[in-house]
């Protein structure tokens, strides 16, 4: 697809990404970036300047564009935004249909015939990636689930129903429980304990990808705010998302397909492939999953309490109808004395 762009030019706005999701919303394809990049290889149909303190701007750059600006006041209204893409002639046809049909065209043209490896946790990212993937490459795509004992109640069969058996994935499931129950026995610190599920999982997934023969790409769930806040103008806001922080020195190429998707973008494309409902519009769940639940040490008693006691508060709050205007909503095991041993 030929997209037209719509160019967010940041000199420095809190609302930057704001700005971009209602063009988004329009079915214009727009793109945040800050002043300091080369603008004019980018291409923009028109530009939206944004900045906290962008009365001092240099526009010289962006007016050497040619092309219209709609520059003034920080605070830009959706009105505002909707009545600058009429004016500029926008197409207006971006939308998620589009999106895939140019991500599985591009994704196949990136990975020829190599094969391509997914770290799928069950998250909204990783899952909507491992299902636009096999879209465009099928069984050149494979998915590791790791089961580290930390999951939410029915979380591993329901990895193994959605993408195993309803798509016909080929997913493999690594049951590291022992394993993982092992390293945290004993240990009470949340800092240490979501370090050694991180190192952990690192050890798991590597061996176990050696195992499988040379794998080419890896899947890797980039989202748009973590490219745009990662060269923002306000220098680093944080570091690039990383599948469960594998080191920069693996031997695989890259391959993330939503990285210009926000997260609703990306839970609407993951609808579109089939991905049930409740999976892609689930509430944001700790990487350390329920080990972080359970104050001080864990132990099988303690994780079965709160995955119980979890799935009870799920089902009640999706029974209330609040389960999608409550961001987060947990259950904690306290380290209590009917645990102790
Ligand atoms: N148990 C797991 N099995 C397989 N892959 C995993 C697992 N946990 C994490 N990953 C990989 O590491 C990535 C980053 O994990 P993190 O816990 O930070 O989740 P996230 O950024 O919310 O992404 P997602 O929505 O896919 O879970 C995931 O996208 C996935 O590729």
């Amino acid at each position: 697809m030929n997209k037209e762009l719509l160019l967010v030019v940041d000199f420095g706005a809190h609302n930057n990404q704001q700005v971009a999701k209602i063009a988004r919303q329009s079915k214009v394809y727009c793109e945040v970036k800050p002043d300091n990049q080369d603008l004019e290889k980018l291409n923009p149909k028109a530009v939206i300047v944004v900045g906290d303190d962008e009365v001092d701007a240099d526009l010289s750059k962006v007016k050497s564009l040619n092309v219209p600006v709609l520059e003034k006041g920080n605070l830009k209204s959706v009105e505002e935004i909707e009545s600058f893409i009429k004016v500029c002639g926008f197409t207006c046809d971006w939308t998620v249909d589009a999106f895939i049909e140019d991500a599985v065209k591009q994704i196949r043209e990136t990975v020829g015939d190599k094969k391509v490896l997914c770290a799928l946790s069950g998250g909204v990212d990783s899952s909507v990636c491992a299902a636009l993937v096999y879209k465009a490459i099928g069984n050149q795509l494979t998915c590791m689930f790791v089961n580290h004992g930390l999951m939410r109640k029915g979380e591993p069969e329901l990895i193994d129903q959605i993408f195993g058996r309803q798509f016909g994935m080929p997913l493999i499931t690594i049951n590291a429980v022992d394993r993982f129950l092992e390293k945290l026995d004993g240990i009470d610190e949340p800092e240490r304990k979501r370090k050694i599920i991180g190192e952990e999982f690192i050890r798991v997934f590597e061996e176990e990808s050696r195992k499988l023969g040379k794998m080419d790409f890896l899947v890797q769930g980039t989202i748009y705010p973590d490219i745009i806040e990662s060269v923002s103008n306000k220098g680093v806001v944080k570091s690039h998302h990383n599948v469960g922080g594998l080191p920069e020195d693996i031997d695989f190429q890259l391959l993330e397909p939503v990285k210009w998707l926000f997260k609703d973008e990306v839970r609407a494309v993951g609808e579109a492939l089939g991905l049930p409902h409740e999976q892609v519009w689930r509430q944001p769940f700790p990487g350390p999953g329920l080990g972080v639940r359970v104050v001080g040490a864990i132990t099988r008693d303690k994780l079965e309490f709160v995955r119980e006691s979890d799935a009870i508060l799920r089902e009640e709050i999706a029974k209330a109808g609040l389960d999608q205007s409550i961001w987060q909503y947990f259950t904690v095991c306290p380290g209590c004395e009917y645990f102790a041993s």
